[in-house]
């Protein structure tokens, strides 16, 4: 039985490797907006978004790797009512930037574990970030420096990188901000007997 990740994401690759868990990467061919769309029609809560992506890449690649233990994630921002996804482009994630200036916004991750298609684990859980007041030079500068990195994350930051200047106060867990929950994830793999106790 092999542990796959179910992401073409590097941030969650590089947090497995780092945590010293061998997964083997295996990104699920999911339309996100094709499954999302439906249910956001139905008027679907952010975390409950977040949980059904991450469970359809999770079933998606667990389908055709029977036996196998698939991990799949996916991270939602949620900021006044509305969903947001990675910014387009640069003038998207600078306009994003400026409009969540002064404010709080919350970032839903949620991961889920699947076994020959079907769920058997699932966890969502949400940090609440404040972004100090921003000018726009400030942006500018900070979007010129990081580059095209900022659309690679849903809030067109890297908390770990010099996103974390943007920021006055964050409440949750660094792991559910990168787009990972490690520690919960933790758990059930020690219980399923993945991990060494
Ligand atoms: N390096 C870094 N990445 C972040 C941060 N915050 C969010 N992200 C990334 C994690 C995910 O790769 C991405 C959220 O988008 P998704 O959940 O849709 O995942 P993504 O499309 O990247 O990959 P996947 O759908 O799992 O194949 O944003 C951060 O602070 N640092």
């Amino acid at each position: 039985m092999a542990l796959v990740l179910a992401s073409g994401s590097k941030i969650r690759s590089e947090l497995l490797r780092n945590a010293g868990v061998d997964a083997e990467v295996d990104p699920a061919g999911v339309d996100e907006r094709a499954v999302e769309a439906p249910l956001i029609e139905a008027g679907f809560l952010p975390e409950d978004l977040a949980l059904v992506l991450a469970e359809a890449k999770a079933d998606d690649v667990s389908g055709r790797r029977p036996g196998d233990l698939v991990i799949g994630a996916d991270q939602v921002l949620a900021y006044e009512g509305k969903r947001f996804t990675k910014p387009e482009d640069m003038e998207a994630a600078r306009r994003q930037l400026l409009a969540f200036s002064g404010r709080t916004h919350t970032l839903l991750s949620a991961v889920v574990l699947s076994r020959d298609g079907a769920a058997i684990w699932r966890h969502v859980s949400a940090a609440h970030l404040t972004m100090r007041e921003l000018t726009p030079g400030f942006v500018g500068r900070y979007l010129a420096d990081v580059g095209e990195t900022a659309l690679s994350s849903v809030g067109a930051y890297q908390l770990e990188g010099p996103g974390v200047q943007l920021f006055e106060r964050i409440e949750g867990d660094y792991f559910t901000i990168l787009g990972l929950p490690l520690l919960p994830l933790f758990a059930e793999l020690r219980r399923l007997g993945v991990l060494d106790t």
